[in-house]
C-alpha cells in the first residue's frame, strides 16, 4: 500500500481563457512523486468541485488543489473547511485573488514548487447569510457586478472592467443600517465590502491591510460613488492603498450586521448569490488549512 501523503487535484475544465496547455501532464511531470501519491478529477458541473473535495478529506487526502479561478478554489474551500485536509491552488481564472494573496505563483511550474515544499498553515474564513467565503464578500455594487458578470459569455479582465467602468455611472446607492463593534449606522451604501484576504483579485485591494490570519474581517464601506471618489479609490485600490475618508471607510470586526428596506444583491468570492434585506456576516478564525510559500 502507498502510504505517501495523497493529493487530488481537482481540474476546471471550464475556468480561465482557452489553452493549449495540458495541465494534467505538467502535473504529472512536475510533482515531486517521491513525497506524494496523487490522482487528477475533473469537475463535471458547478458545485462539483465541493464534493470531490469533501470526498478527499474523508478519506484522509493530505491535500486538495483546486485548479482553476476563484470560484472553483471557493468550491474546494468549502469541501475542507474544518478538516485537516489542505487546500492548495493552481491558479487557472482571471482573477485568483486567494492565490494572490497566498503569495502563490502564477505560473504552473511555481505554483507545483509550493505544492513539493508542502508548507502548511491556516487562515480564516467568512460567512455571509450562513454562505462561505474565503477572498471577500460584500453587498451593493460588487455583488451587483458580479451578477452582470456571469450572466455574460465574455470572461477576463478586459471584460470586467468596461463593465465596470459602464455601469459605475448608473447603479444607486441605497441606505442601510448596518451593526459593528457594538455600533449602529444609518448610512447610504454604494458597496458595502467584507475583506478576508486583502484584495478581490486582479491585484485590486479593496482592503490593503487585512491580515487572512488575524481573526478579523475589514469592512470597507463606499456610501456614495461620484467620477471624483471613483477615481481616487480605483486608483488607491491598484497600487494598494488606503483611501481617503471621503471616498471609504475601514473597520476591523469579526462580526456585521445589515439590515435594510431594500433588497440588496450580495457575493461570496464574486460569486452572485442573490438579494436579501438583512445579513449576517461572521468570521470564522483559522477554520481553513492552506498550502503557502510563506506566512500570508
Ligand atoms: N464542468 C463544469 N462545467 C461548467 N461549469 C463548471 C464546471 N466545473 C465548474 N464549473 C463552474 O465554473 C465557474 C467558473 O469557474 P472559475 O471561477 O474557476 O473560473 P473563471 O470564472 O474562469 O475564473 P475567474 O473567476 O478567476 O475569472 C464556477 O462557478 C464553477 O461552479
Amino acid at each position: 500500500m502507498d502510504t505517501k501523503p495523497h493529493i487530488r487535484f481537482i481540474i476546471n475544465p471550464k475556468s480561465g481563457p482557452k489553452s493549449k496547455v495540458d495541465v494534467a501532464a505538467r502535473i504529472k511531470l512536475h510533482l515531486d512523486h517521491s513525497k506524494y501519491s496523487h490522482e487528477i478529477v475533473y469537475t463535471a458541473h458547478a458545485g462539483h468541485a465541493t464534493e470531490l473535495a469533501q470526498t478527499a478529506a474523508g478519506q484522509g487526502a493530505a491535500m486538495v488543489v483546486a485548479v482553476g479561478g476563484d470560484g472553483t478554489v471557493s468550491e474546494v474551500a468549502r469541501g475542507l473547511l474544518g478538516t485537516e485536509t489542505a487546500l492548495a491552488i493552481l491558479p487557472r481564472g482571471s482573477g485568483n485573488g486567494l492565490a494572490r494573496h497566498l503569495q502563490v505563483p502564477m505560473n504552473i511550474d511555481g505554483a507545483l514548487r509550493v505544492i513539493n515544499q508542502g508548507q502548511s498553515t491556516r487562515i480564516d474564513s467568512g460567512t455571509i447569510n450562513g454562505h462561505p467565503f474565503f477572498t471577500t464578500a460584500g453587498i451593493g455594487f460588487d455583488a451587483y457586478i458580479s451578477s452582470v458578470f456571469a450572466g455574460n459569455k465574455k470572461r477576463g479582465l478586459k471584460t470586467y472592467v468596461e463593465l465596470v467602468l459602464k455601469e459605475v455611472r448608473y447603479y444607486k446607492h441605497l441606505p442601510v443600517k448596518v451593526s459593528i463593534n457594538g455600533n449602529t449606522l444609518d448610512t447610504d451604501c454604494f458597496v458595502l465590502a467584507f475583506a478576508n484576504a486583502a484584495q478581490y483579485g486582479n491585484n485590486a485591494y479593496i482592503a490593503p491591510l487585512a491580515d487572512i490570519r488575524d481573526g478579523l474581517l475589514d469592512v470597507c464601506l463606499v456610501r456614495q460613488l461620484d467620477m471624483f471618489k471613483a477615481l481616487n479609490l480605483s486608483y488607491c485600490m491598484l497600487t494598494k492603498q488606503v483611501a481617503s475618508p471621503d471616498s471609504a471607510e475601514y473597520f476591523k470586526t469579526d462580526s456585521v450586521d445589515v439590515e435594510t428596506d431594500h433588497r440588496i444583491m450580495y457575493h461570496a468570492d464574486g460569486e452572485f448569490i442573490g438579494h436579501d434585506s438583512k445579513f449576517s456576516v461572521r468570521l470564522l478564525p483559522l477554520s481553513l488549512k492552506v498550502i503557502t510559500l510563506e506566512k500570508p
